[in-house]
């Protein structure tokens, strides 16, 4: 067959970009695990040669990769070999908005995370968990490495940093007295939410006893540590931010039991997770999906598959559009 051109090489040559995106992905990882971007903390130009006498690598192979993310800019080459950085280095280096983001999805354990991917395309079981050792199949049982657990977290935070200001202004929590994020994590939400409304009493992060570890009660603030499958503390709003997606519909649908018994009258529940539409491509929304089945045995949902979990719990209030990441308020029935 001939070798295409014009716009179908264009295609062909993005899926070959895609198809090698692993060893593009260890570049970067390499760039995290040496140190690189810290090198160029102050802003004085630096030639690869002390870099890598630094960091202790080999300064040619250096040279290469810093050259090999100079069309992204994540680098300047002021002159051949003396390179400086630029407001994109800034971005991913250590204390940048996207340094945990980046160092998570770059890590040894992310990648071996996908290493059998295939295994779940075959069996339609999720074999995530399994490539990281866990004995079950529990992706959070891998938290017991509290690096991991650590730098999962962190890649959470951005995630929040991201997204928490389109929440913040799409959603009105004022009517509420006593919030309680299931599986809040970090803390994040509702520290937010509890400082832009004076009038609410009390937030509740609750999560996980080794995610809560050492975190320390603020004002108005308590971190509760405990087991969503069992019992949740109650309040007249509940929120759970990127929480079903993680569960079979067997496990959501006990979750959400959870959710209604601990829920007040009157109250609502917030479910911030994306709402697919069948019939628009999101190549965002699908790249989760498979992750989701992979890691978690779930998967992204449509509002008809949601309103078939919460069917005897909960009925949909209302649908917030402004919320980017996608939000259904429920109340119960
Ligand atoms: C994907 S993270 C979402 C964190 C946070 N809501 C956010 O949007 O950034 C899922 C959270 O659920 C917590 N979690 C998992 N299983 C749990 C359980 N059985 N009980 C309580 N929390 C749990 C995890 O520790 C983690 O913090």
């Amino acid at each position: 067959m001939d070798l295409v051109f014009g716009e179908e090489f264009q295609v062909a040559n993005y899926l070959m970009s895609i198809a090698g995106g692993h060893i593009v992905s260890r570049f970067f990882s390499s760039l995290y695990q040496l140190g690189i971007l810290e090198q160029f903390q102050d802003d004085q130009p630096k030639h690869y040669n002390d870099i890598a006498k630094i960091v202790g690598c080999d300064p040619e192979c250096l040279h290469s990769l810093l050259r090999f993310f100079l069309p992204y800019r994540l680098f300047n080459e002021v002159s051949l070999g003396t390179y400086t950085k630029t407001s994109t280095t800034k971005l991913f280096m250590k204390g940048g908005p996207l340094y945990s983001l980046m160092d998570c999805l770059t890590s040894d354990k992310h990648y071996m995370l996908h290493k059998n991917i295939l295994e779940t395309l075959r069996t339609g079981q999720n074999k995530g968990p399994e490539a990281l050792g866990c004995k079950t199949n529990n992706f959070y049982e891998s938290f017991s490495d509290p690096v991991w657990e650590k730098g999962f977290t962190s890649c959470m935070d951005t995630f929040n940093d991201i997204a928490l200001p389109n929440i913040l202004a799409s959603v009105d929590f004022s009517p509420y007295k006593t919030i309680v994020d299931v599986g809040g994590s970090h803390g994040k939400l509702l520290r937010q939410i509890l400082g832009k409304y004076p009038s609410i009493q009390k937030g509740i992060n609750f999560d996980l006893p080794e995610v809560n570890k050492g975190k320390v009660n603020e004002k108005r603030l308590e971190f509760v540590s405990g087991n969503f499958f069992e019992t949740i503390p109650r309040g007249d709003c509940i929120i759970m931010k990127t929480i079903l997606h993680n569960w079979k519909d067997e496990d959501a649908k006990a979750i959400l039991q959870v959710c209604s018994n601990a829920l007040e009258d009157g109250g609502h529940l917030y479910i911030f997770d994306s709402i697919v539409d069948p019939h628009i491509i999101n190549p965002h929304a699908i790249w989760l999906d498979i992750s989701m089945r992979h890691i978690f045995g779930s998967k992204e949902r449509s509002l008809e598959e949601m309103e078939t979990l919460i069917q005897g719990k909960f009925k949909i209030h209302k649908v917030i559009k402004e919320v980017n990441m996608g939000c259904m308020v429920l109340t119960k029935i």
